[in-house]
């Protein structure tokens, strides 16, 4: 890689993408979201069409206006852009790549195929690599998400050796609970100056013991604030008050799991607690009853005043 590489570190949210009641993409939301993520939440770097953002649901051109409008509005004002370019298709991953180059994003991430699926962990860093030609200047993110993809070989295997492949490797965005797995990938990382970030939020103490060296999750959006303060308490040797935070955290993400927490009511939780309008969920997804989002917020508002 020709320039040199900013770490994604901290915490990152993985943005909501704001549709109209319509259904189209609402771009007009993105500039208050941004502002919102940095006032009101401390937030200072995104990851924008992951899971959260709904990226599989969106088509490439939708993709790439978001992501457009994201490092346009970000620019100046957030750290980092990373923009998640994994599909089916490879084609699509690649013109995806290569338009997050060309618009100044300061990273990708990519997930494996999940309907044809990599036989080995070899099979998966070929498909990365093919990517990554792309964008060579772009730091690389692997996206491990075994519960969505049903890809699971350890990202450890996948890292290792990685390097020789993929110049622009940078680290793996880890969500999965297999802690012995990322606590390897902390250990193949470390010589590398690679980033492990941690992506089950509920979860993130554990991680951080591990040596994860942020997180990137769709909570952040709307709780970033008070989670920063569990990092510093972490960072400060008060491990007290940082599990009182992240039980704190727990116990509101228990409580949504048990209402049922998919995208969809995470979108409109989002909603609720921000202002802002993040419209409908796109099908599949159904929008979610306005009373048990509000059950939610109520929750995630207390939380915040509390701290
Ligand atoms: C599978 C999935 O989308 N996980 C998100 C990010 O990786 C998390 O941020 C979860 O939304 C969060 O941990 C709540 O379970
Ligand atoms: C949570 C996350 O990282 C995603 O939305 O993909």
């Amino acid at each position: 890689m020709s320039r040199s590489v900013k770490k994604l570190t901290g915490l990152v949210a993985a943005t909501f993408t704001p549709l109209t009641a319509e259904g189209e993409i609402n771009l007009s939301v993105i500039g208050p979201y941004i502002d919102y993520l940095i006032e009101k939440q401390n937030i200072k770097s995104v990851f924008i069409n992951g899971t959260t953002g709904e990226g599989s649901s969106l088509s490439v051109e939708e993709r790439k206006q978001l992501a457009g409008a994201w490092c346009q509005y970000g620019r100046g004002k957030l750290e980092q852009v990373i923009v998640h370019v994994g599909c089916l298709s490879i084609k699509d991953c690649q013109e995806l790549a290569r338009h997050a180059a060309s618009i100044g994003a300061d990273g990708i991430a990519v997930t494996s195929p999940s309907y044809f699926k990599p036989i080995n962990a070899d099979a998966l860093k070929l498909f990365i690599k093919e990517v990554s030609i792309f964008a060579p200047d772009l730091p690389m993110y692997y996206y491990h998400l075994p519960s969505m993809t049903g890809v699971a070989f350890d990202a450890a295997d996948v890292l290792n050796g990685i390097e020789q492949v993929i110049p622009s490797f940078q680290g793996v965005k880890y969500t999965g609970t297999d802690l012995r797995d990322l606590g390897q990938c902390v250990s193949y990382s470390q010589s590398h100056n690679w980033s492990v970030l941690f992506g089950v939020d509920e979860q993130l103490l554990g991680a951080l013991v591990l040596g994860a060296h942020g997180a990137v999750g769709s909570t952040y959006n709307y709780f970033g604030r008070v989670v920063n303060q569990m990092l510093a308490a972490f960072d400060d040797g008060n491990h007290m008050q940082a599990r009182a935070l992240q039980f704190e955290s727990m116990e509101i993400i228990t409580f949504a799991k048990n209402l049922g927490f998919d995208v969809a009511v995470n979108k409109q939780v989002m909603s609720e607690v921000s202002g802002l309008a993040m419209g409908p969920p796109r099908l599949p997804l159904l929008p979610c009853p306005v009373l048990k989002a509000q059950a939610i917020a109520q929750k995630i508002k207390d939380f915040s005043q509390g701290h």
